[in-house]
């Protein structure tokens, strides 16, 4: 992962989690996103429209920093970085696809939720992990814990995260950004309810603010 990616998701702090039915919604998705100063998204592998709402985003918003998510193996991780994803993330630590990754030049933020994991990411030079899902493994109390002995790793929380609590995790200085579906829902997106998604994300940035004093 380059220290530039790292460093706008840090300034971002958000990434909007989103699984998208039909692969032209990402052109205005993107649009609003890119509009709305939010220009970040990961794109789940859970819909068959995934690798083609990648390729519609990159090609027509190169600015916006574009990940896959919901990478379960190799061949999705290459239909992702082929696409124009700049790097993959996945909900667990699967170690054949972490290391396929790593030797084949795909970054890859792999999920964790256990200081084993954790260890095993070290091992392999990651310092960037996903902790999932954040609230039901224990919410802020629980990375706070387990960010404690590992200084060099840095976190992206996923899993029930909300604008009631991302503030939480934000104040943690070893977590670069949150993720989170509720920014742009499935269903939202199916229903091009564009001005929900401005709202949601008019309501980040205020909170943002606030929380910057
Ligand atoms: O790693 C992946 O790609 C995942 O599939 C996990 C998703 O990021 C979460 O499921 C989003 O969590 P919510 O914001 O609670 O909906």
């Amino acid at each position: 992962m380059t220290q530039s990616i790292v460093d706008t998701l840090s300034s971002l702090k958000v990434i909007p989690v989103i699984q998208i039915n039909r692969a032209e919604d990402a052109i205005w998705l993107g649009e609003i996103l890119t509009q709305n100063q939010l220009p970040v998204a990961e794109i789940t592998f859970r819909t068959p429209a995934a690798v083609k709402a990648i390729k519609l985003i990159h090609e027509h918003f190169p600015e916006l920093i574009l990940c896959a998510g919901t990478v379960l193996t190799a061949q999705q991780a290459d239909m992702a970085k082929e696409a124009g994803a700049s790097f993959v993330i996945s909900p667990g630590y699967n170690p054949s696809t972490v290391d396929y990754c790593l030797n084949n030049g795909i970054d890859i933020v792999p999920g964790i939720n256990s200081p084993s994991q954790i260890e095993v990411a070290l091992e392999r030079g990651l310092t960037l992990v996903k902790f999932f899902p954040a609230e039901a493994s224990g919410g802020v109390k629980m990375l706070k814990a387990l960010a404690a002995p590992y200084a060099q790793m840095q976190f992206m929380p996923t899993g029930g995260i909300s604008l009631n609590n991302v503030s939480d995790y934000l104040a943690i200085p070893q977590v670069v950004a949150c993720g989170g579906s509720w920014i742009a829902t499935a269903d939202t997106i199916d229903k091009q309810d564009k001005e929900t998604i401005v709202n949601h994300i008019q309501n980040i940035h205020s909170l943002l603010k606030t929380h910057k004093g």
